[in-house]
């Protein structure tokens, strides 16, 4: 039995999780889910994916552009066992009543408060607790950046000091910025460190910025140890470690600029970097303390904690079996 999975919400986030469900030999894409009739919705048609307007208020807009609606987010709710909510942030929480009504399952994304949902999630960190749930929030993507490394640090992690460099805003977004400012967040620590502890009982603090760039968002993150590891160790433990990669700027990788060129050049749909990205020459250990500067790519490495959530809460794969599965699927490198 395959489960039968929607999208409500079709951007940044639900049209790479929808890819990604459609590449699953358990998972079926039963439909999206528009606001409008735009090129994506188009694109979502011409490439097979039933779509669905958001909700009865938006069909006008479909009839007026005589584009054929498969019907209403309800309809889609009726033929589905689980929803990934990818609207905007805050409104899963309000669409949340509508999938209790249907009685299906629903996995929320980083944009909501953690109340949202039974768990909030990251494969690696936390598959287990997500087994058998029926709400599941998959955390942002920078809070998964620093969770994927983080966890696979815990047993050394006194207390961890994380900057957030973060993107202004998606490459597909003509309407955000800054275009020439630095934004400080100027509430301490900003909301990262706390969402990190939803998934992980770990000291953190952080402080964030945004920047004008669109590619990806960088950590430096900084740990005071509670037990000694070289820096060959953490290097060892990152080469060991799922959905993290090392890059060296001794080949090239200079910046954000050519992490993106190297998932172009893989062929990566939509430059898709599912993996965070840690400078290898940055992993520092300085008595008790150790520095490591890492990226992530916002839009894609929370696509697959949201295949992994679903399995876990259909509970029909393991941990390690449902994360190879989805690695493979998605031409993760480890
Ligand atoms: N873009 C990013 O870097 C990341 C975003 N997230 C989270 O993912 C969630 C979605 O974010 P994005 O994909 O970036 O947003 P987005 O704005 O790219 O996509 C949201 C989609 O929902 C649609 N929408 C608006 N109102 C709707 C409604 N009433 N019903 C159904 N669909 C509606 C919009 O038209 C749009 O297609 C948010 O919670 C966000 O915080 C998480 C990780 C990274
Ligand atoms: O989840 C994200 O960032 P966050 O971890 O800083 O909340 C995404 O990059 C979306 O961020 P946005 O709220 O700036 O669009």
């Amino acid at each position: 039995m395959k489960v039968k999975v929607g999208i409500n919400g079709y951007g940044t986030i639900g049209k790479r999780v929808a890819y990604a469900v459609s590449k699953q030999d358990d998972m079926e894409l039963i439909g999206v889910t528009k606001t409008k009739p735009d090129f994506e919705a188009y694109l979502a048609r011409e490439s097979g994916i039933p779509v669905y307007a958001a909700s009865e208020e938006f069909l006008p807009r479909f009839e007026k552009a005589s584009f054929e609606v498969a019907g209403t987010l309800n309809d889609l709710l009726e033929e589905v066992d689980v929803i990934v909510d990818a609207t905007p942030g805050g409104m899963g929480a309000k669409n949340k009543a509508l999938y209790e009504k249907a009685g299906i399952k629903a996995v929320f994304q980083g944009g909501e408060k953690a109340e949202v949902a039974q768990v909030s999630f990251v494969a690696q960190a936390n598959y287990e607790k997500a087994l058998g749930k029926d709400y599941v929030r998959v955390v942002s993507c920078n809070t998964t950046g620093l969770t994927r490394t983080l966890s696979a640090l815990q047993e050394y992690i006194d207390y961890v000091y994380a900057v957030m460099i973060r993107r202004a805003a998606d490459p597909n977004d003509s309407k955000r910025g800054p275009i020439n400012a630095i934004k400080p967040t100027v509430e301490v620590p900003s909301h990262h460190g706390p969402d990190v502890q939803t998934v992980i009982p770990i000291n953190i603090e952080t402080m964030a910025f945004v920047v004008p760039t669109t590619l990806m968002h960088v950590h430096s993150v900084m740990i005071e140890l509670k037990k000694p590891i070289t820096r060959e160790d953490v290097i060892e433990v990152f080469e060991n470690t799922t959905r993290v990669l090392l890059f060296e700027k001794e080949k090239g990788f200079e910046s954000t600029a050519q992490l993106i060129e190297f998932a172009r050049d893989l062929h990566r749909e939509w430059n898709n970097l599912y993996e965070i990205a840690v400078w290898k020459e940055s992993i520092s250990v300085k008595g008790n303390r150790l520095f490591y500067i890492q990226a992530v790519h916002q839009e894609s490495d929370v696509v697959p904690e949201n295949v992994d959530s679903i399995r876990a809460m259909f509970e029909i794969a393991d941990k390690w079996e449902s994360i190879k599965k989805t690695n493979k699927s998605l031409g993760i490198l480890k």
